[in-house]
């Protein structure tokens, strides 16, 4: 006689459908990140506890230091705003942290705070080379801070093969290869709600809420008028600006571009804003902040974002692409001084059929800004 045992419900198909996928795992490494706890990624038969420095106590730093050397992994870019040696563009970096160093040290090394008076002796960073199974490690660090608008800088311990040593201390395991994978994979857009909104612009309108499967940023279409969308659509690509959207900012062209634009389609027949959730050009408003304090000091736009390790752009304009898909819309007259914008929508499967130039929104403040736009990231002139 077969006896009932309660582990019999808990068969593979249960098991298979429970189970958190990568996307999901990546959702719990991105949570215990931010909140400061280590977690730990594994390549090629190793294990590291990674920290990110946003986020680390001296109390953790502490217990992370006892446990192995760390090690401060950073991008080529901040490298470079650290007067080190040239890398491979989009490489990153990996710096020994010297014994004396505090919390003081790495983040000003991480472009996060300048050096204080408590730590007058900041000893130069020195860089160390690491194994192929190390920069695997490190890239996802890196990469999981830039998908979080962290600082990219983050504390690497390597642990070699001592996995059980991170059992015993209930932290989040991942492999670094399916972090990158997670990352980079393409985000189909699921929409979520909608609702009629009358505005200024034009009474007639509606709003759709678009959400990823993966837990990032919600993403909003809005519908101005009564656009026809299944022939060519006149379409603006935004990306949220909430100093210059909501704030009427001087020092950039975001809010008077939004303004122009819903009044454009208002006026010729109606059209689609994509309002994108990626302030900063993707690099958050915490990290824009301290980008315009850099741009105080004199660096333009372009070089306050590399001083901090980002790229000039950290966005994914896949996201944009994906909703005009799910919108049912083949074909945009698209309203953006960007050349970036065009191609990343065309190589999605959507034709631009006419580039519709917006110049508004000088303000006598925003004349560097502008110009560095056009020098440096190839925006189109006037
Ligand atoms: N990092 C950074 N982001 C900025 C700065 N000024 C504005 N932004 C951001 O830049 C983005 C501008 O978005 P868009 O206007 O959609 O894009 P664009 O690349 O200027 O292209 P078009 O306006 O379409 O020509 C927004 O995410 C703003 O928050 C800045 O000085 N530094
Ligand atoms: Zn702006």
């Amino acid at each position: 006689m077969q006896l009932f045992r309660p582990t019999d419900l808990h068969d593979d198909a249960t098991r298979e459908a429970l189970a958190p996928r990568a996307a999901e795992y990546l959702l719990r490494i991105k949570g215990d990140l931010r909140l400061g706890l280590p977690v730990a990624l594994k390549d090629a038969g190793t294990v590291a506890l990674v920290a990110w420095v946003e986020t680390l106590t001296d109390a953790r730093l502490a217990a992370l230091s006892a446990l192995g050397h760390p090690q401060l992994v950073v991008t080529a870019h901040r490298a470079a705003a650290l007067g080190l040696p040239e890398t491979g563009a989009g490489e990153t970096v990996t710096l020994d942290v010297p014994q004396a160093a505090g919390l003081a040290w790495l983040t000003a090394i991480a472009g996060q705070a300048a050096v204080t008076a408590e730590e007058p002796a900041v000893p130069a960073p020195q860089t160390v080379p690491v194994t192929a199974a190390g920069s695997v490690l490190h890239r996802a660090a890196i990469a999981l801070a830039k998908a979080e608008q962290m600082l990219p800088a983050a504390l690497v311990v390597p642990l070699g093969e001592d996995a059980e040593l991170v059992r015993r201390l209930d932290l989040t395991v991942m492999s670094a290869a399916d972090v990158i994978a997670a990352l980079e994979r393409d985000q189909p857009q699921h929409p979520i709600s909608s609702a009629r909104l009358p505005m200024d612009v034009s009474e007639a309108g509606h709003v759709h809420v678009f959400r990823s499967g993966n837990g990032g940023e919600e993403h909003y279409a809005i519908e101005i008028g009564a656009p026809d969308l299944t022939g060519p659509v006149t379409v603006r690509l935004h990306s949220s600006c909430f100093t210059g959207d909501v704030l009427g900012s001087r020092k950039c062209d975001c809010g008077a571009q939004l303004r122009g634009a819903m009044s454009a389609m208002a006026e010729t027949g109606g059209g689609v804003l994509l309002y994108l959730n990626q302030e900063g050009r993707g690099i958050g408003l915490a990290n824009k902040m301290r980008a315009y304090t850099l741009q105080d000091a004199g660096l333009d736009t372009v070089e306050a974002n590399q001083w901090l390790g980002f790229e000039d752009d950290e966005r994914d304009f896949r996201i944009g692409a994906n909703m005009l898909h799910r919108l049912g819309i083949a074909q945009v007259r698209l309203m953006t001084n960007n050349p970036a914008k065009i191609a990343i929508l065309a190589a999605q499967g959507i034709e631009v059929i006419e580039r519709v130039p917006l110049h508004q929104g000088r303000t006598g403040w925003n004349d560097r800004y502008i110009a560095t736009k056009i020098a440096k990231s190839g925006h189109l002139p006037r």
